[in-house]
């Protein structure tokens, strides 16, 4: 093993490539950048066309030289499909690059060595490249501590026969994540644990993902201490070595000082084309009025579901800004008609957009409250704006996020495995009116525990300014094949 000795840092960063987890992973790029560290960003042929297509990254990082694009082969791609399936195919087919990454990490070593690696913590492949290669691993789960920490756990649970669940209760305790005994349930797991047999494959998959992490040189985390310190601790038992830099939206901008205002897009990650005819209208409604509608960048919802919360959101009399993502709805073509009082309702009251710029939303006075799947960015960026939520989880991560809000944060409400327009109805009107001063008073203390973790002395500053050392002390260490 020939052995290269590097004086610039440089890291490849590799985000399991959809919107939730390039958003993230970009603004740590962005933070690296701004520290001096040379930057390869990998995405793939798709998702990299959509971001040019759709942002203004390209002039953004103009002003870094050690940063750039690489697209991954063609062949890699989510196949075009939704949902859960772009995550299927996206994970089988980013297997098929290990070669690719292997040869790429070695080439760029030629020019210009390669001094540490920080991917997405579901691809342990990057993990056996690394450790071949000689180049250090830091993984990046882009989801809450809570929700990793349970992923951790998958096989207490398993030996203690809690999973698969037996029986039909929903509401049943669940006692083998420690730190989280006393408020645990069946539903607030994430949805893989909602399986009726271990051997299924996104179990096994996402199982044998997470206890590979132990294998990485250290964590990252897109968190707080101040949010999961409980947590956190937990899993510091098995995890040493973590760095919690996050919320990294609000990081990235006291980081720069930049108004979130003051320059539309640019901090924007986005892969869908924004419209930005939703800031004009939220321009025009009164302080607090507004109840913004967004279930992310994977979620689907069924015509059912869609007529639900349509006529809860209506029957509530409040404002709303509604995300309805093109590709969203499911099931058979054409079919209902839409009721007269619904039209009436959105013309007087609504605005519905495909894509959204959603920290500006988040951020905009007019807004009181957002009703959203929790996916760990929405999550976070509620949070930053003191903005409390309805919870309605629909995968992953998201039905323990949400379980963490109502019941521990108290900064909304978990409506989780419903959205009958009764209960929508009387969540938004809570949300927005009954309980909203208590949601609130919580909401904005946490936003400002959020501020004060991103800024100077702050817990995610100092974890910062620490990962930016260590990837620095990492240039003399670096060894390539
Ligand atoms: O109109 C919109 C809607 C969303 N967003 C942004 O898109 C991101 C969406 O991310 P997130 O809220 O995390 O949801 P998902 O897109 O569903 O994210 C996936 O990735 C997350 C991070 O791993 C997980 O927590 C989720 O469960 C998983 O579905 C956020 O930054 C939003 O600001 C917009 O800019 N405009
Ligand atoms: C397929 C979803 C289940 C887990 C994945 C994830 C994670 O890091 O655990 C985050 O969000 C989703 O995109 C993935």
């Amino acid at each position: 093993m020939a052995k290269l000795t590097s004086s610039q840092p440089h890291v490849v960063i590799f985000p399991f490539p959809v919107q939730g987890h390039i958003n993230s992973m970009l603004k740590l790029t962005e933070l690296l950048c701004l520290a001096n560290i040379h930057v390869t960003y990998l995405l793939t042929v798709q998702t990299h066309a959509r971001l040019l297509a759709n942002t203004n990254v390209v002039s953004r990082y103009t002003k870094y030289p050690g940063f750039r694009f690489q697209t991954l082969p063609e062949s890699v791609s989510d196949g075009n499909a939704q949902s859960m399936d772009i995550l299927l195919n996206l994970y089988n087919s980013l297997k098929t690059a290990k070669g690719f990454f292997r040869d790429l990490l070695v080439s760029e070593g030629l020019k210009n060595p390669v001094t540490c690696i920080i991917t997405d913590g579901v691809m342990r492949f990057t993990l056996d490249v690394g450790e071949e290669i000689g180049v250090p691993v830091i993984y990046f789960r882009t989801i809450s501590a809570c929700s990793f920490w349970s992923y951790f756990c998958m096989n207490k649970l398993v030996e203690a026969a809690e999973c698969p669940f037996k029986g039909n209760d929903m509401d049943f305790p669940i006692k083998s994540v420690p730190g989280m005994e006393s408020f645990l349930r069946r539903r607030d797991l994430p949805s893989l644990f909602r399986v009726a047999d271990i051997n299924d494959t996104g179990f096994q998959m996402w199982l044998t993902e997470t206890q590979q992490t132990v294998r990485a040189q250290a964590l990252i985390l897109n968190t707080f201490e101040a949010l999961e310190g409980p947590i956190l601790s937990q899993l510091r038992t098995q995890i040493p070595n973590i760095y919690t830099i996050g919320p990294l939206h609000a990081h990235l901008k006291a980081y720069t000082k930049l108004e979130p205002a003051s320059s539309p897009l640019s901090q924007s990650n986005s892969l869908w084309e924004e419209d930005r005819g939703c800031i004009k209208w939220l321009e025009d409604q009164p302080l607090k009025s507004v109840i913004y509608v967004s279930f992310g960048s994977l979620a689907m919802v069924t015509k059912e579901q869609l007529m639900e919360f349509w006529h809860g959101l209506v029957n509530s009399g409040y404002r709303f800004l509604w995300v309805m993502r093109p590709d969203s709805i499911t099931g058979p073509e054409g079919g209902q008609e839409i009721p007269a009082e619904l039209e009436e309702g959105t013309k007087t009251r609504g605005h519905m957009v495909n894509w959204a710029p959603q920290e500006e939303v988040l951020a905009h006075p007019a807004i009181g409250g957002f009703l959203t799947h929790s996916g760990w960015n929405s999550t976070l960026e509620s949070i930053c704006e003191g903005v409390p939520t309805i919870c309605w989880p629909y995968f992953a991560d998201q039905q323990i996020n949400s379980r963490f809000v109502g019941e521990v944060w108290k900064i909304g409400l978990d409506i989780k495995d419903t959205c009958d327009r009764v209960i929508i109805e009387k969540a938004v009107k809570d949300l927005m009116r009954d309980r909203n001063e208590e949601f609130s008073k919580s909401a904005i203390e946490m936003a400002k525990l959020a501020s004060k973790a991103v800024n100077e002395g702050g817990s995610s500053r100092s974890n910062l300014n620490k990962l930016i050392e260590d990837i620095k002390s990492m240039c003399n260490l670096s060894q390539h094949a």
